[in-house]
């Protein structure tokens, strides 16, 4: 059966440059939205989700606690099920898709990359603070040593420069990355700041590896500012099925195929599944729906990691005090992952009367 549907009059697109694109991208739910799901992830969920997206013709699938390999404890967020298990049934339950799994060094170990490998994990995705990415030396070393592909994720791009950037992934690509990733963390970025940063990391490694982009919901502009990203040169592109990520979700990438669609670029999925599997499948593993409210704006607008958001909310009520100014101090003070804690130590501080 024909399942084309009519797209917009391309006039605009006829001249564009881009018009022709070939992007593969990322579902990202088993991983990201691990953060929404305070990490309750079941194995029928994997299985469902893993399934569908697979069948729609999603070309990678992550899957990780949301906090990447070794993610589940006290700090962050205990896991239901072992990340581990679940990368296992993901993999054993893709026919087309790669599984990809994601690490933060000093959170998980190398030990963790093996043991992902074994259970069929195929893409390492090995992600640090955008001015670290010297710290992913040994772990990039160790996934192309297995044989492993390899991803680089530069997280709150919004807090660098474009040519911080470009330097930190030539580190990355130094290091053996094959692919490396603008990070918008906190969904803080505005269109042009896509452009310029994925255009500067592009003109430092492109030829080299390929450049990716990672989105968030928090202002609304996923999927305008992952579109930018593409026409500026990202060719792997994140996304959550029914925007299931952190904060206010990644760019939804059932909307996403569908503006590719309309713009004559080529994803490999099949729309109309897409969005059935984001309705039938993904939208009943999810708590709620991933919104834009006071909360998530807050952390787009003040730039706030968008893992922060249950943590925040967290303190915010321990502590009987207002999230979207914990979130406001938060941005202000640039907390980095890692310092989770320190959202309780504003919440102590609002309390006592501080910074109001
Ligand atoms: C804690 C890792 C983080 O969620 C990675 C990511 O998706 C991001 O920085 O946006
Ligand atoms: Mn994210």
């Amino acid at each position: 059966m024909d399942r084309s549907v009519d797209v917009l009059p391309r006039t605009w697109s006829q001249t564009d440059p881009t018009s022709d694109l070939d992007l593969r991208l990322t579902d990202t739910c088993l991983r990201d939205g691990s953060h929404h799901k305070r990490h309750q992830f079941v194995p029928d969920e994997v299985r469902s989700i893993v399934g569908a997206l697979d069948a729609a013709g999603i070309p990678v699938i992550e899957v990780t606690h949301g906090d990447g390999l070794g993610g589940s404890s006290f700090n962050y967020g205990f896991s239901r099920t072992p990340e581990q298990e679940l990368i296992k049934l993901a993999a054993e339950t893709a026919t087309r898709a790669r599984i990809a799994f994601l690490m933060l060094p000093g959170v998980g170990t190398k030990d963790d990359i093996r043991a992902a490998q074994d259970n069929g994990g195929q893409i390492c995705r090995i992600a640090t603070h955008c001015t670290e990415a010297d710290t992913s030396r040994q772990h990039f070393g160790l996934a192309r040593e297995l044989g492993l592909e390899t991803v680089g994720f530069l997280m709150m791009s919004h807090t660098q420069s474009p040519e911080t950037l470009a330097r930190q992934a030539r580190i990355m690509v130094d290091a053996g990355c094959q692919c490396v990733y603008v990070v918008d963390s906190a969904g803080a970025l505005v269109m042009e700041g896509v452009a310029d940063r994925v255009a500067a990391v592009v003109a430092e490694i492109g030829g080299e590896a390929t450049v990716g982009f990672h989105g968030h919901e928090n202002l609304g502009l996923g999927v305008a500012n992952t579109v930018i990203a593409a026409r500026a040169g990202a060719t792997q592109i994140d996304g959550s099925v029914r925007r299931f990520g952190a904060g206010a979700g990644n760019t939804p990438l059932e909307a996403f195929i569908g503006v590719a669609d309309k713009l004559g670029w080529n994803t490999g999925v099949d729309f109309l599944q897409i969005v059935d599997a984001a309705e039938d499948v993904v939208r009943p593993a999810m708590p709620e729906e991933c919104t834009l409210n006071r909360m998530t704006l807050m952390m787009g607008y003040a730039g706030v990691y968008s893992s922060f958001l249950k943590h925040a909310g967290n303190a915010a009520e321990r502590y009987d005090v207002s999230g979207a100014k914990i979130l406001l101090e938060a941005g202000r003070r640039q907390l980095i992952g890692g310092q989770e804690d320190q959202l309780i130590d504003i919440a102590l501080m609002l309390k006592a009367g501080g910074g109001q």
